[in-house]
């Protein structure tokens, strides 16, 4: 795998390091299923499969509300928001519009949709061989599918120690919440990849780190490269 030195990563991202005390002393809490990873094909009726970006969009709203109303784990095996994302299965035809890619970028943020309270729903496109910094998720949680290509996913503890990296295919669901810990996502392969990320409630900056120390973070802005399928900068 090709890693790019920061300075080629997270172009969008102003950083500001900062000491970030809140991180320190928290042990990690490990919530998730085992390998926190699902197959959408996974115990889904015909009948029930979600086919296009408007229905899925549609039922968001109320997976996000129970999922919240019901404090359940983000990735449980009664996870509304996860069981939505089983459900859902999106062809290239679905999701090209929201496409853009850029080769200056390691990737690309492009909202799909949100309602600026609850939830932002972003196709995120990379280039290969890129991958963001290592960050944190300031919200209940992070929901991440796998929509073409390979996407691979290092995590960490909340003191920045590496627990995992493995690296997903199509279909493959992950999640994550700063009680996890915090992780970089990449595309370790030689073609574009294309990730759908659900973040709730949506989020403007996040912490993120150029090495494994905890005490040098950055405050990174969050900037979309299209919204609605427009190109906004
Ligand atoms: N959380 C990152 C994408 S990823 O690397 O998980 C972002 O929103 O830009
Ligand atoms: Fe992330």
């Amino acid at each position: 795998m090709i890693i790019k030195p920061f300075s080629r990563q997270l172009k969008a991202m102003a950083e500001t390091v900062v000491k970030a005390p809140s991180k320190m002393g928290m042990s990690p809490t490990v919530l998730l299923a085992p390998n926190n990873i699902s197959s959408t094909s996974r115990r889904v009726n015909a009948k029930d499969i979600i086919g296009s970006i408007q229905e899925f969009v549609a039922q968001i709203p109320h997976a996000v509300k129970q999922r919240k109303d019901d404090d359940i784990e983000p990735g449980a095996f009664n996870d509304p928001v996860a069981k939505l994302f089983r459900k859902t299965t999106l062809s290239p035809h679905d999701w090209h519009r929201y496409a853009w890619f850029d080769e200056s970028l390691p990737y690309t943020r492009n909202l799909i949709a949100t309602d600026r309270k609850t939830y932002t729903l972003l196709l995120l496109c990379w280039n290969a061989g890129q991958e963001s910094p290592i960050h944190d998720h300031p919200c209940d949680g992070c929901w991440l599918k796998v929509l073409q290509g390979d996407i691979r996913e290092v995590r960490y503890d909340t003191q920045l120690n590496c627990v995992s990296d493995e690296t997903f295919g199509q279909g493959a669901l992950s999640y994550i919440t700063d009680h996890d810990g915090y992780h970089k996502v990449g595309n370790p392969s030689n073609r574009p990849s294309v990730s759908l990320h659900l973040y709730a409630p949506p989020f403007q900056r996040c912490l993120s780190w150029r090495t494994q120390d905890i005490e040098q973070a950055c405050v990174s802005e969050c900037s979309n490269f299209s919204e609605y399928g427009f190109k906004v900068r």
